[in-house]
């Protein structure tokens, strides 16, 4: 497909050039601020199913070029009270530069944190995969988990670990699955709701998102690896270019309620 890249002439304002929708309505990610709150006192805390993945199986990571992707089994599954089973499909990560620890997409009264990561799952109850889903208004569920930095995290070690074998695009190896439970954060009851988009393009507004309220941590050697192991060039190419910064800035939220599931 076309190149499109975070800045630069292919950068995140050129995007709805070659992608419509990514000028469109419903965008992501947005800043998550206190007077677009609402609290619902329907919201049901996220149950996760099947999360804890045996050592048996082999998940599939990759340098796509624009982040590090780990695919994940249909098996893994979310049930976000509502009326559609959402299956896995892949996780993967945004985050800043060694020099700018900040690169999270969706922001919290204005704050930045060091990273975000993306659970992406689809509608399984309606579509065949998730490519099928993705452009549906009711495909797609991401689980969003803020990232600062600060404590060790040795869940995201499990596959931190293997980014020096995935340096340039394209490349992909199989790791041993883990409990992917271990990457989120202990309060699945608290989280921000809204509808919105890919945050990359093709930006199909399909997104039912749920961005945990409490952050996880990584330490700061861990956000240093993330943030300069990886090439978003491939290993034929002449100029190495290092891939960080890899986030989209908040977009408007136009007339967008986001529904919390805390009162405080
Ligand atoms: N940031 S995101 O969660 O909205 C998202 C990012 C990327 C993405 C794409 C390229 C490079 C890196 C990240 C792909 C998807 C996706 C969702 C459903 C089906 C297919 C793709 C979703
Ligand atoms: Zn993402």
């Amino acid at each position: 497909g076309a190149t499109w890249t975070y800045t630069g002439p292919d950068g995140e304002q050129h995007w709805p050039k070659q992608y419509p929708f990514c000028g469109g309505i419903f965008q992501s990610p947005i800043d998550l601020h206190t007077h677009l709150f609402r609290y619902d006192p329907t919201l049901a805390p996220v149950k996760v199913w099947n999360y804890d993945l045996s050592i048996q199986e082999q998940l599939s990571l990759g340098n796509n070029g624009h982040s590090v992707q780990l695919s994940l089994p249909p098996s893994m599954h979310l049930s976000v009270g509502l009326a559609h089973r959402y299956s896995a499909a892949q996780l993967h990560l945004h985050w800043g530069s060694p020099s700018m620890p900040a690169g999270s997409e969706h922001t919290v009264n204005g704050k930045q944190f060091a990273a975000e990561m993306h659970i992406v799952h689809f509608n399984s109850d309606k579509y065949p995969n998730v490519s099928t889903a993705a452009y549906k208004s009711d495909g797609l569920a991401v689980l969003g988990v803020l990232i600062e930095v600060g404590k060790f995290n040795p869940g995201f070690d499990l596959f931190l670990k293997y980014l020096s074998s995935i340096r340039y695009k394209d490349q992909k190896i199989q790791v041993p699955a883990f409990n992917i439970r271990n990457l989120l954060p202990a309060r699945l009851d608290e989280f921000y709701r809204y509808d919105g988009s890919l945050t990359t393009p093709p930006c199909y507004p399909s997104v039912l998102w749920t961005v945990f309220r409490t952050p996880i941590t990584i330490s700061h050697g861990q956000f240093q690896d993330l943030a300069s192991t990886l090439y978003s060039s491939s290993v034929q190419d002449s100029i190495l270019t290092t891939l960080n910064g890899n986030y989209r800035r908040p977009k408007r939220p136009d007339d967008r309620v986001v529904l919390v599931s805390f009162q405080d």
